[in-house]
């Protein structure tokens, strides 16, 4: 059923795509439905390019056909297409549940939109059910800790922040080398106030809360699609 959901907010997504387009294109398991959709369309003549957000987006874009660029070639893009952990009806997104973010985020920023794609039970009242993805370098890791456990006590928040771990226990490593911290917030009442923390601190490269980056988003329910924002 979900991944039905994915399907249909991805393939609403790609028909929004017109030749030409430069597109940064998300990472994440609604995101790789988008791709693949848009390997299809390539197939059939489509004339885009690509900025993939993550390793995993790369390689699958390069086994569906879809031609890439970088940022460096091209820094200005017209649309990305991104899945996201939670969003609130503001538009506001808690993002890195794969450890993408940073990437992601760049890639959003140089986009003139950003559309979201997910199955309608990503939408929240208030973000922070899900945890937030704080990327830190692994130089200091302690310290920025300290430093992150400092801020969110500072503004009310809990202090519960754990070091993602990959799958044979090691910490989990992003692409660009960094570790990850998940803090287990609850609820975020301000998320501008949070991230503005975030950002200020050493050693923090990039957190999950992408805040003024989407405009627009396809939600899919069982009754249909539900849009938010300009698509
Ligand atoms: O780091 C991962 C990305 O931010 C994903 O877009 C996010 O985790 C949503 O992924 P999914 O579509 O698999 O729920």
């Amino acid at each position: 059923m979900s991944d039905n959901l994915k399907r249909a907010a991805a393939e609403r997504a790609a028909a929004l795509v017109s030749d030409g387009m430069r597109l940064g294109l998300g990472t994440g398991s609604t995101a790789a439905y988008f791709v693949s959709a848009i390997g299809e369309r390539v197939r059939g003549g489509l004339k885009v390019v690509g900025v993939p957000t993550s390793e995993a987006t790369r390689e699958q874009a390069q086994r569906e056909g879809i031609p890439l660029t970088t940022l460096d070639e091209t820094p200005e893009l017209d649309l990305t297409v991104d899945g996201a952990d939670e969003l609130d009806d503001g538009l506001r997104l808690i993002k890195g549940g794969g450890g993408a973010h940073l990437r992601e985020k760049i890639v959003a920023a140089a986009s003139r939109r950003m559309i979201v794609i997910a199955d309608s039970s990503k939408r929240v009242a208030t973000l922070g059910r899900f945890p937030l993805p704080i990327e830190v370098v692994p130089f200091g890791l302690k310290a920025t800790e300290i430093a992150i456990a400092k801020l969110l006590k500072g503004l009310g928040l809990s202090t519960d922040l754990r070091l993602r771990n990959g799958k044979d226990g090691t910490p989990f490593v992003t692409d660009s080398g960094n570790f990850i911290l998940d803090a287990h917030l609850g609820r975020i009442e301000k998320p501008d106030v949070l991230a503005a923390g975030l950002n200020a601190i050493p050693g923090v490269v990039e957190h999950g809360l992408f805040l003024g980056l989407a405009t627009g988003a396809i939600l899919a329910t069982g009754e249909g699609l539900v849009e938010l924002g300009q698509v």
